[in-house]
């Protein structure tokens, strides 16, 4: 049962047939873990909207900041050879033609793409469903500020993973996956069983209208929700479903609908560039260093989140970890310039895989889409066709503001896979069927802990069963 490291990476040929390595396993025994600084679970325990943090440098400064190689390569002893970059190209900022958009702005325009309803539902639900929308809050600003900086100084302790048979690995994983999950079971699925331990007809409103509410406040979200509710409904009539078994199955079915996309992570290219965008703190760095552990071939890890020093420090210390040479400039440095350094030295050094870290902390949509567009020019140029994924992480503890994330970072930066992180941490485990039916963009892999092994390549019948399982 379910999706294995090894059928998720989508490889060449050539590469196929020339690595035989562990894709199950991390490649090295990893050096002595740390223990974490600040728990994860400070930031995912509140599962609340994120003060700003007061910025103590403009990006704007960041990106003018003189570029210096300063001593932090892996790389090789001699420098290898990267060109800099041209100082009109890379160091100067473009001129950025949006005009500025700050975040109120930004969440009108969200909650207009929002308004984009799914096919009107029918019957007493339809009234009901525009009733609800008539009466919903309005939408929160967008959340692009960091956590808590204090908490993320150092990765999450090593954790062995099983290298045995895939099926082996699979039944490991489901456990920890619907462990992972238990909040959520115990919270909206406690309450699903309930209901539909008393479902015994289809035209009964109050049951659609209890289902309706569980699942819109366990941040399925109300688009999605009208969307579920009304599909499982009417097959309900159409078959006349009248027992409550049935129900549950048809429910897994219907989920499994809308979180079922193609999941796998191109890598055939060489060098393969995914670069890695979301809102700090969302677990980026963590899980950046958790894919390196199961990516085959040479990985490379480049320091784009040159905002704080310490995100550095945590990338070089996975780097340590896993092997992968990490290319890196000072802190404040531009990370456009880091990222042509970083796909030089790929191409230089034969990597197969380069993973680039950016910063997420910019404060107004207008800031976001100028950096990411100038980091995605830049390797654009050096190698066409990249970067080969934009994988964006998304803290599911903070669930409907990370529904919106998702859709900004989409909108400005073309994401086309989804790292759902935190399921952990939080009750909100129904966020995934909110992004998966509203984002577009298929969730591809998602963490349900600090260690290596919480980190997996998504599967949708797994996930639905893990979630409604107790049903
Ligand atoms: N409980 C739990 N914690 C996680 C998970 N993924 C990451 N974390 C923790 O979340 C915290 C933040 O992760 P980071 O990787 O540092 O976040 P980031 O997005 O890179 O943020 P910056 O370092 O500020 O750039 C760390 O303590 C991680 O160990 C997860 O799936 N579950």
């Amino acid at each position: 049962m379910g999706r294995s490291w090894r059928n998720f990476f989508r490889r060449s040929k050539k590469q196929e047939e020339v690595s035989e390595t562990a894709v199950e396993a991390p490649e090295r025994e990893p050096a002595e873990p740390d223990e974490p600084e600040g728990s994860a679970n400070g930031l995912a325990e509140t599962g609340e909207v994120v003060e700003e943090t007061p910025v103590a440098e403009e990006p704007e400064e960041n990106l003018e900041a003189p570029v210096r190689e300063v001593p932090v390569r892996r790389l090789e002893e001699e420098e290898p050879e990267v060109a800099e970059p041209e100082p009109d190209e890379v160091v100067e900022p473009e001129p950025v033609e949006v005009r500025e958009i700050d975040v109120a702005e930004t969440a009108s325009v969200e909650s207009a793409s929002e308004e984009e309803e799914p096919e009107e539902p029918r019957g007493w639900f339809g009234r009901r469903r525009r009733r609800e929308v008539e009466d919903e809050e309005p939408v929160d600003e967008p959340e692009l500020v960091e956590a808590r900086e204090a908490e993320v100084l150092e990765p999450a302790p090593v954790e062995e993973v099983p290298e045995d048979e895939e099926m082996e690995e699979s039944r490991g994983w489901f456990g920890r996956l619907r462990q992972g999950l238990s909040r959520s079971r115990e919270s909206f699925v406690g309450q699903l069983n309930a209901a539909v331990a008393e479902f015994k007809d289809a035209e009964d409103e109050e049951f659609w209208e209890r289902v309706e509410e569980i699942l819109i406040t366990s941040d399925v979200g109300v688009p999605t929700t009208a969307k579920l509710v009304a599909e499982l409904e009417q097959e309900a009539l159409e078959r006349n479903i009248t027992s409550g078994r049935v129900l549950r199955e048809l429910m897994i079915e219907h989920a499994v609908r809308i979180l079922d996309k193609p999941v796998e992570l191109d890598i055939s290219h060489k060098p393969t560039v995914l670069l890695m965008v979301g809102v700090n703190g969302t677990g980026k760095t963590t899980n950046i260093g958790k894919l390196v552990s199961f990516l085959p071939g040479k990985t490379m890890l480049a320091a784009g989140d040159t905002f704080r020093a310490a995100a550095i420090e945590q990338l070089q210390s996975w780097g340590e970890r896993t092997g992968a040479a990490v290319v890196a400039r000072e802190r404040g440095a531009d990370s456009a310039a880091v990222a042509h350094d970083a796909v030089e030295a790929a191409k230089a050094e034969g990597a197969d895989v380069l993973l680039i870290d950016t910063a997420g902390r910019l404060h107004t949509k207008m800031n976001l889409m100028a950096e990411l567009d100038k980091v995605k020019r830049v390797i654009e140029r050096q190698l066409p066709g990249a970067p080969h994924e934009v994988l964006l992480t998304v803290d599911a503890t903070t669930g409907q503001n990370g529904l919106r994330q998702a859709k900004l970072f989409h909108e400005v930066a073309g994401v086309t896979g989804i790292i759902l992180t935190k399921l952990d941490g939080t009750a909100k485990g129904g966020i995934a069927l909110a992004i998966a039916n509203e984002v577009g963009v298929p969730i591809k892999m998602i963490s349900v802990g600090e260690q290596i092994g919480d980190l997996h390549p998504f599967e949708a019948r797994e996930f639905a069963q893990a979630l409604f399982g107790d049903l």
